[in-house]
């Protein structure tokens, strides 16, 4: 079963060396991003503030908000990346997060070798790994390619690998920052159809977008961030929208 539950959830990222006080009237009429604050002296960006969330299974939350409004702050907090600042946070079940499907790739190692590597980040076993590495390769479909550094690699042919890994895992959660779409014609079609795969198995949904039709489509519930807080939003309206309101 998967669960999460945010109470009074703040995510704080102190800064260092700038400005303050010049900083702070630059950007406090600024329409995008989180707000500033201080704390123990220290100015910070307010990236997330006061956020209440429960989730369980069968919930596919659609996360919504201008640039800067704390989406991928969220998704990272989801995800452990972030600890929250204040607050409470608790989830239970697995976690597969496509947020930055390529960050951790190692450019020195080869692609097997990054398939092992990223499969031991994801708690993954030896044994898990080994029985996977067939079918990473063969979904990438990089040939001779996977025994390469990656540093040989075209961006493409990174993605493909990166994509093929970070699908590969079903997890109860699944976090996603936009819809990932990947490599050329061919690919995008075997890619989307995994996609939709991972998608339906797992428990929980949460996906960022800026796209309203995606939102529509792939949630049954959504919320609006703005300035690091959370709002509550309409479904309905976003399936005949074309474009979201970013304005703040
Ligand atoms: N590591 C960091 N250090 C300092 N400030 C940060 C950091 N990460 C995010 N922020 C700030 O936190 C706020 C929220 O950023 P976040 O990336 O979560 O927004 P977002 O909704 O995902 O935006 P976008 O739609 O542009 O991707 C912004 O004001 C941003 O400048």
């Amino acid at each position: 079963m998967a669960s999460i539950s945010l109470k009074n959830v703040a995510v704080n990222f102190p800064i260092y060396g700038a400005g303050a006080a010049s900083l702070k009237k630059t950007l406090a009429a600024s329409v995008t991003g989180g707000r500033f604050g201080k704390e123990t002296g220290v100015t910070v960006v307010q990236a997330l503030s006061g956020i209440n969330l429960e989730l369980k299974s069968g919930d596919r939350l659609g996360l919504i908000g201008h640039n800067g409004a704390g989406k991928s702050t969220l998704l990272r907090t989801l995800a452990g990346v972030y600890e929250p600042s204040a607050g409470e946070f608790k989830r239970e079940g697995t976690v597969s997060s496509l947020i930055d499907p390529s960050l951790g790739i190692e450019a020195d190692a080869t692609g097997i070798e990054n398939i092992m590597l990223r499969g031991l980040v994801m708690g993954l076993s030896k044994k898990e790994i080994d029985a996977r590495i067939p079918e990473i390769c063969e979904f990438s479909g990089l040939g001779q390619y996977v025994n390469m550094p990656v540093r040989t690699y075209s961006t493409g042919m990174m993605m493909r690998l990166a994509f093929s890994i970070s699908t590969s895992v079903e997890a109860d959660i699944l976090l996603m920052d936009e819809w990932l779409s990947v490599g050329d014609a061919d690919f995008t079609e075997k890619a989307e159809k995994r996609m939709r795969d991972v998608v339906s198995k797992s428990g929980i949904l949460v996906l960022a977008s800026h796209s309203p039709a995606l939102i529509a489509k792939e949630c049954n519930m959504v919320v609006k961030l703005s300035h690091g807080r959370l709002e509550p939003a309409e479904l309905s309206v976003l399936a005949d929208a074309t474009e979201l309101d970013d304005r703040p």
